[in-house]
């Protein structure tokens, strides 16, 4: 098993190093001593997910899995931000090819980190609302800063959540409060989150909010981590297995969806009403 000997261990940080040189949206840092790995989005200036960041967040989650991680903090490099989701500006007036991989590779962040074998924290050091709340909510555990926004408000956007994210959200916070989170589109202040159990402890720093994150995977330090991740997988797999088999059809739909001229007015509008950059008209 990897990290049973300081060897394994160093060679597996040094693989991370080189690793994380080569991915300049997610840096990868592992703390020697207890083999926890952070993975931090620092795609300026709100990690908006666009295929790019998708596609090195996907690969970062791949390299973890091979390497037998033991624990994955997830965190933003911004102070104010953990991730505004996905890159509105990316989805307006967009290239159909490039947008079927963006929602694949979407998908694909989804089942690994949702379905990873290894324990996983978010550490919400900013506001969090539609794919910023889709990561925090497939880690296993969230802790978030005092005076941000999370929640899923895509029905504000002009659209629906996919399934698999509403079963995300109703595994969490239960089928009630998610039917009322998702119709809505509501984003949570940090209390409110906390009252729901969207969020599971609030920290006043980032350096307390990651010292919870450890105390949370230390956790598993005397289970054995086949079982852990076969218990895992008994309660997650079934959410996945879902996704993975409509997987083409979701990427087809969401590709006339979003290319369909009544979402791109509703799109614009929001964007113009909402984001400090506009579009050039
Ligand atoms: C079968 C399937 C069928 C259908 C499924 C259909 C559809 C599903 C499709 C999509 C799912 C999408 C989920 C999403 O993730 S949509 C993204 C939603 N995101 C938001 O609503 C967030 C919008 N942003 C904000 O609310 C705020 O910016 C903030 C709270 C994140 C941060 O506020 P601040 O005051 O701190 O910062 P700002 O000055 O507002 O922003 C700074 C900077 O960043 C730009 N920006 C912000 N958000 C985005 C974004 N999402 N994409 C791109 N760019 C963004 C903003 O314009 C500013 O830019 P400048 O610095 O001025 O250049």
């Amino acid at each position: 098993m990897a990290f049973r000997t300081a060897r394994n261990l160093a060679y597996f940080s040094n693989y991370i190093r080189n690793y994380s040189t080569n991915g300049p949206l997610v840096n990868v840092t592992v703390n020697e001593k207890s083999g926890f790995a952070t993975a931090t989005l620092q795609r300026p200036s709100v990690n908006s997910l666009n295929l790019e960041l998708l596609t090195e967040i996907s690969h970062t989650l791949q390299q973890l899995e091979k390497n037998k991680c033991r624990g994955l903090i997830l965190t933003s490099a911004s102070n104010k931000v953990f991730s505004a989701g996905l890159d509105l500006f990316e989805l307006h007036k967009p290239n159909a090819d490039k947008i079927k991989q963006m929602w694949s590779t979407l998908q694909e962040v989804w089942i690994k980190l949702y379905g990873s074998s290894y324990p996983t924290v978010a550490v919400v050091n900013g506001h969090a609302p539609a794919g910023g709340c889709m990561l925090a909510l497939s880690c296993e555990y969230r802790v978030m800063l005092n005076n941000f926004i999370i929640g899923l408000n895509e029905a504000q956007i002009g659209f629906s959540a996919p399934m698999w994210l509403i079963d995300g959200m109703r595994n969490t916070i239960g089928s009630r409060q998610a039917e009322f989170a998702l119709t809505a589109g509501t984003l949570f202040k940090t209390e409110e989150a906390l009252k729901i159990g969207l969020v599971d402890e609030v920290a006043q720093s980032k350096e307390e909010a990651i010292e919870k994150a450890e105390k949370f995977l230390n956790k598993f330090a005397k289970i054995p981590p086949h079982a852990r991740s076969m218990t895992k997988a008994a309660l997650r797999g079934a959410n996945i297995q879902a996704l993975v088999r409509n997987k083409d059809e979701e990427v087809r739909s969401y590709v006339d969806f979003v290319t369909d001229s009544q979402f791109q007015d509703s799109l614009g509008e929001f964007i113009e009403l909402n984001l400090k950059q506009k579009l050039s008209k």
